[in-house]
């Protein structure tokens, strides 16, 4: 029987994936009435536990499993790239789920998952299958003139900022730069996010090409803010660096929090494959 969540000694699980937090619960031993709040109140560094964002656990009709992703700020995500890596590791290594290739239902379509597992019965890659990028403006949804968003200027404060955009279940924009450590990301990012050229705002990435193959990448989430790292945002640089020419198909991408890596098929779906990690445990007494 489910208990039904009244705010005490609810119990939760904090992960992280490329330094990109999260709090967990499970859905199948509580019932949530209040996902967004919720959120806000687990994420708060201050007052909950701190988190970039929340999972939940549910039954799926169409798949093996259903993910709930809420970002910081009580918004809905369709779908978080670090974020399954860490609830892929959740439900297998809770009993929750009992095989090492399964499915998983997100808003942004059904996601098939590969674990690497240790003789422990341990989680240590997990390997996903994020769909194909979608590049069509209308879809991202980018408010241009032109079908795709590829090297588009914006002009922020008077200066002149060149991007470019896609849909990895949830919509990015990337901006290639020499040098992310000299960029004003919280600044910018905040102000992109919400720039009313992105009708359902935006994650904004600054990627530096450091060869073919490498990339270091800074993110302003949509609803979380400066984040340590973004799945969907580093499999949005690779996919946008390989259409506009820069990158390969296989590439190591560091995030300011950890590391992953992204791989485009020749029909151009994208696999991403990394790590997760479990940090502790706990029970929250007063929400
Ligand atoms: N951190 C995520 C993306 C989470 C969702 C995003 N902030 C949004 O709502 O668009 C990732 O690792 O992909």
């Amino acid at each position: 029987m489910k208990l039904t969540w009244i705010g005490d000694n609810m119990k939760f699980t904090k992960m992280v994936a490329a330094g990109n937090d999260f709090v967990l619960y499970n859905g199948f031993e509580y019932n949530i009435n209040n996902y967004s709040n919720l959120a806000i109140k687990s994420c708060d560094r201050h007052f909950g536990i701190g988190a970039d964002g929340i999972m939940i656990c549910e039954e799926s009709d169409i798949a093996d499993i259903k993910m709930i992703y809420y970002n910081s700020d009580g918004s809905r995500g369709e779908m978080c790239g670090n974020g399954i890596r860490c609830f892929s590791k959740y439900v297998y290594e809770n009993d929750i789920i009992d095989k090492k290739i399964f499915t998983i239902e997100t808003l942004a379509g059904i996601k098939t998952i590969c674990l690497e597992i240790n003789e422990k019965d341990i989680v240590e890659i997990i390997k996903v299958d994020m769909g194909k990028p979608i590049f069509a403006s209308n879809k991202i949804p980018v408010n241009i003139d032109s079908n795709e968003v590829l090297l588009e200027n914006i002009v922020i404060d008077g200066v002149g900022i060149t991007f470019s955009a896609v849909l990895v279940g949830v919509p990015h924009i990337v901006i290639f730069v020499d040098d992310v450590r000299h960029i004003d990301i919280n600044g910018l990012g905040k102000k992109l996010e919400v720039h009313s050229i992105f009708p359902k705002k935006t994650n904004v990435n600054f990627v530096e090409i450091v060869d073919r193959n490498n990339i270091n990448i800074y993110t302003w989430e949509r609803g979380a803010g400066r984040t340590l790292g973004c799945g969907t945002g580093s499999c949005a640089g690779v996919a946008l660096g390989n259409k506009l020419g820069k990158l390969d198909k296989l590439v190591n991408v560091k995030t300011e929090g950890g590391e992953l890596q992204v791989e485009l098929k020749d029909n151009y779906e994208i696999y991403m494959k990394g790590e997760a990690t479990t940090i502790y445990t706990g029970a929250m007494l007063d929400l």
